[in-house]
């Protein structure tokens, strides 16, 4: 009988971690910690509580902070590493991977100044190896508490798809698939931007209507650059699309949407940021997908108020009174 694939996650942060657990209570599971403290947490007191506080973690689950080891064990590798040091961690595994290990990402941002996705900086430093991504409504604190969820696993190669599903599934976790991997992947990218202004309404007290107006205009502008890309506007509308849009606009535990909060409150990026102590996605992102829109010719006003904000080229409230006065053209209108 053949042995069950063993999943390596590289990133001990709290999606890593979250998604290691789910894959602990399927298969052997092993993750990487760049910090050896954080390895012995996981291995010693089945906690991460650097970032999951007390959620206790599967016994199974092993954590080391030696990418060899990571790299030996993997027969699948799940990427949980931010965009921006995703390149630069994944140089230090490249050579040690069997070749044909799928490599699934678990971020959601740009690299700054390439404006590649994740999928493609694991294409570049990988070259060869399945691609593919896991990405959905999932904050990873509620998941590793057990929460019910859903998420996409998107791949070009239903073989790879149908493999890696079960490894992630559990009772209260669903996973589907989709061969659409650009259009689940800028779902996941762009609404961490909407989050932000969601935050900043949040923060300003702007009130439900103009929130709800931000998420459906949000999503009218992902969608939009999504198409001129050539993605499937239908996953927009999916988990990928609108699910991670509502989680991550909605949840108190989203830290784009606490960062637009703390900018309302006053804070500069940099001090948002700080007080955050966690990566949040969009504030990088934002100036980048700008970059992006003028290359495809698409108009997003709610990226490009966000971007001048998190540039401290605008006040939230400035932020705010600009959005109001967008001139509106045909509401489905996505040309
Ligand atoms: N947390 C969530 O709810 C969630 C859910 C889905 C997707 N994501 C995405 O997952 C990705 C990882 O985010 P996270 O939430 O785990 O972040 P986090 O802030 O909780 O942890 C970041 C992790 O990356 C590591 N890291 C940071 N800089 C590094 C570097 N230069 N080299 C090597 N390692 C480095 C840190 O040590 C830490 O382990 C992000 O793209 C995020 O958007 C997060
Ligand atoms: O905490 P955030 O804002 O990075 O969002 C986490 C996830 O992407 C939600 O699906």
């Amino acid at each position: 009988m053949s042995r069950s694939l063993r999943v390596a996650v590289l990133g001990g942060g709290s999606w890593g971690t979250s998604v290691a657990a789910l894959a602990a209570r399927n298969t052997p599971t092993l993750i990487w910690a760049r910090d050896s403290a954080t390895a012995d947490d996981i291995n010693n007191n089945h906690r991460n509580s650097r970032y999951l506080g007390d959620t206790p973690l599967p016994d199974a689950l092993r954590a080391t902070s030696d990418v060899a080891e990571l790299a030996d064990f993997a027969d699948v590798l799940a990427v949980g590493i931010p965009s921006h040091a995703m390149r630069e961690t994944l140089g230090r595994i490249a050579d040690e991977l069997r070749p044909w290990v799928p490599a699934i990402s678990l971020a959601k941002g740009l690299e700054p100044g390439t404006r590649r996705r994740p999928t493609e900086v694991i294409a570049d430093c990988l070259p060869g190896h399945p691609v593919g991504l896991l990405a959905g409504p999932n904050i990873a604190g509620e998941i590793a508490e057990g929460k019910a969820a859903a998420a996409v696993i998107a791949t070009k190669d239903e073989r790879v798809a149908t493999a890696l599903q079960p490894l992630f599934t559990s009772k209260v976790f669903r996973v589907y698939r989709n061969d659409d991997v650009l259009g689940c992947e800028l779902g996941g990218i762009l609404k961490n931007i909407v989050a932000i202004a969601s935050g900043m309404a949040e923060g300003l007290d702007v009130g439900d209507n103009t929130r709800a107006m931000v998420l459906s205009r949000g999503l009218a502008e992902m969608t939009r650059l999504g198409e001129a890309m050539g993605a499937n506007p239908r996953s927009f509308a999916g988990l990928t699309g609108m699910g991670d849009l509502i989680a991550t606009c909605t949840s108190p535990r989203s830290r784009n949407r606490r960062l637009g909060e703390l900018l309302a409150q006053g804070k500069t990026t940099t001090e948002a940021v700080e007080a955050l102590g966690q990566v949040a996605e969009g504030a990088k992102t934002a100036p980048t997908v700008l970059e992006l829109a003028t290359e495809f010719g698409v108009r997003m006003p709610i990226a490009e108020t966000v971007a001048a904000v998190v540039m401290g080229q605008m006040t939230p409230a400035d932020a705010y009174r600009g959005l109001r006065q967008v001139t509106p053209g045909t509401e489905t209108d996505m040309g």
